[in-house]
């Protein structure tokens, strides 16, 4: 068979019907990936002299923004750990997400894409989303990758994402977001967006089964 007629069996079946599907996006640097996790460990290893701040402190979205308050240089010195070559690669999975995004997926009339914004420095980010997504979900997830830097031109019904205010060109998006948390979301008005703390329980399968009743 050809590369051009060739499908996977997980893609012929999730785009053959004519049925009304739930479209998911999740993002995944703070949902799939421990970004600032990783980030924290590698800043102290490299900066063990240098003030830092604890996750349960963490209080902006970007980290840069935080970081430039404590001293004028901090903000590069920030950067310069996810600009790194292998940062992104080596992302630890936030814990049970790569096994919802599975269950998910096989769940009826549900359609799962992943939906991640690069870094604007993204001569690693780019590739090394691609593969974290090959290694740690499998090959048939690479055409369920969508990278953009406006998620608002994405279309879905939902989008499970820790950012707490979304923008771009389309207002409103046609996805309704999910929030999921973290520690510099834990105080933003959810201004009626349902929140997802983890992975680790069933909660996410109670949102996705509620959003279908809804479709
Ligand atoms: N918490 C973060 N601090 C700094 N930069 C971050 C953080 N989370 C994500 N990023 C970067 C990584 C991505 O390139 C973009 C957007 O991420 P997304 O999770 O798709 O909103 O910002
Ligand atoms: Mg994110």
């Amino acid at each position: 068979m050809s590369t051009r007629t060739r499908k996977s069996t997980h893609a012929h079946r999730t785009f053959g019907s004519s049925q009304k599907r739930l479209r998911v996006l999740v993002d995944m640097d703070q949902v799939l990936c421990d970004f600032e996790g990783s980030f924290l460990v590698k800043y102290r290893e490299k900066y063990p002299e240098e003030p830092f701040i604890p996750l349960e402190e963490r209080n902006t979205f970007y980290i840069a923004d935080q970081y430039a308050k404590l001293e004028p240089d901090m903000q590069d010195k920030a950067r310069d750990i996810w600009n790194a070559e292998g940062f992104f690669l080596n992302l630890p999975e936030i814990k049970g997400g790569c096994q919802a995004l599975t269950e998910m997926s096989q769940m009826e009339d549900v359609d799962v894409f992943i939906c991640t914004s690069p870094l604007t420095f993204y001569k690693y980010c780019l590739q090394e989303k691609f593969k974290w997504v090959e290694d740690h979900l499998g090959p048939d997830w690479i055409s369920r990758l969508v990278i953009t830097k406006d998620k608002t031109m994405v279309h879905g019904d939902v989008l499970i994402d820790d950012k707490p205010r979304i923008r771009g060109v389309r207002d409103p998006p046609s996805w309704k977001q999910v929030l999921f948390t973290a520690p510099y979301n834990q105080k933003v008005d959810l201004r009626g967006r349902q929140r997802l703390n983890t992975w680790t329980d069933d909660c996410w399968r109670d949102i996705i089964e509620d959003f279908k009743k809804r479709i």
